[in-house]
């Protein structure tokens, strides 16, 4: 078991290599709470289980033909326990793990290796300065929606990385919202519920800031996937298709390009820990 984040987006990564450690039967939605709780459990936005694609029941059918190329999936849980498409900032550092734990050289991952995720294959990367990238796939805008907090409103647009997201562009300084509860949004746009970012423009289509309020954990220090959605509609609001946005998060800096193909997410990974759990916390309920 270790402990790790992106951007102080923390996890519980459970290495799994021969797919039998963590099954579904162990780990379930009420394990992952546990291991996500902060006081009586390790403590983490979400779980990644590090494991062979082929040992994944869902893997055939998130994957089609590209199976065969993806041999590792990250398995991902919310810290709710629900499972989620896709997490840019941990497949950021379920590479990282693979590499530190000596199951995938650093050396073969200059030009990325493909792992599997529930939102289909995603290739990711090291860069030299020891950080990490990943192509997210094209950012897909699917209609406008509004943000509800403390009665007031909030326009903005809902773009799919995979998963949901609503990115709202104000000039509320965000450092003045209270994210404690979750905004309202229209559950008809967003039947499977979404991410929402709260994004100050710092300079027009090239550097913005966000707090964010994640679906299946609540207010997180970061969200890869919500920055590239964050990315995009502040190119969009600039009258750009394309270009490399910096996006400041409270726990860190990311960086995000946008081309005609695709959405390349950048940023740091970090193993704060390596342990094991006790045979008492494991079978205590
Ligand atoms: N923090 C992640 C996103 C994790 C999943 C999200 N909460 C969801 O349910 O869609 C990231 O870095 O992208």
């Amino acid at each position: 078991m270790l402990i790790g984040h992106g951007t102080q987006n923390d996890f519980v990564v459970l290495p799994d290599p021969d797919g039998t450690g963590w099954p579904e039967s162990r780990l379930d939605a009420a394990m992952v709470r546990r291991l996500c709780e902060r006081r009586a459990g390790l403590g983490g936005d979400g779980v990644l289980r590090v494991v062979p694609s082929v040992h994944v029941p869902d893997a055939p059918a998130v994957l089609g033909e590209a199976l065969g190329r993806c041999e590792w999936f990250m398995d991902h849980r919310n810290a709710d326990g629900s499972t989620a498409e896709m997490c840019g900032n941990g497949i950021r550092l379920f590479l990282h793990v693979l590499v530190t734990e000596g199951l995938v050289e650093r050396t073969a991952c200059a030009d990325g290796i493909w792992v599997g995720t529930r939102g289909g294959p995603r290739r990711v990367g090291a860069t030299a300065d020891g950080g990490y990238w990943v192509d997210m796939g094209p950012a897909r805008p699917f209609g406008a929606g509004t943000a509800h907090l403390d009665g007031a409103s909030f326009p903005g647009r809902a773009v799919s990385m995979g998963n949901p997201h609503l990115a709202v562009l104000t000039d509320v300084d965000v450092d003045t919202l209270d994210l404690a509860t979750a905004p309202a949004v229209d559950a008809a746009l967003f039947p499977d519920g979404v991410n929402v970012e709260f994004v100050n423009v710092v300079d027009p289509g090239r550097h913005v800031r966000l707090r964010v309020s994640e679906r299946g954990v609540g207010e997180t220090r970061s969200c890869g996937t919500g920055a590239c959605a964050a990315a995009w509609a502040a190119l969009e609001a600039a009258g750009a298709a394309t270009g490399t946005v910096t996006v400041d998060v409270p726990g860190g800096r990311l960086g995000v390009t946008v081309d005609e193909q695709t959405t390349v997410l950048s940023g740091p990974a970090v193993v704060v820990a390596t342990g094991e759990l006790t045979v008492e916390w494991l079978r205590a309920t």
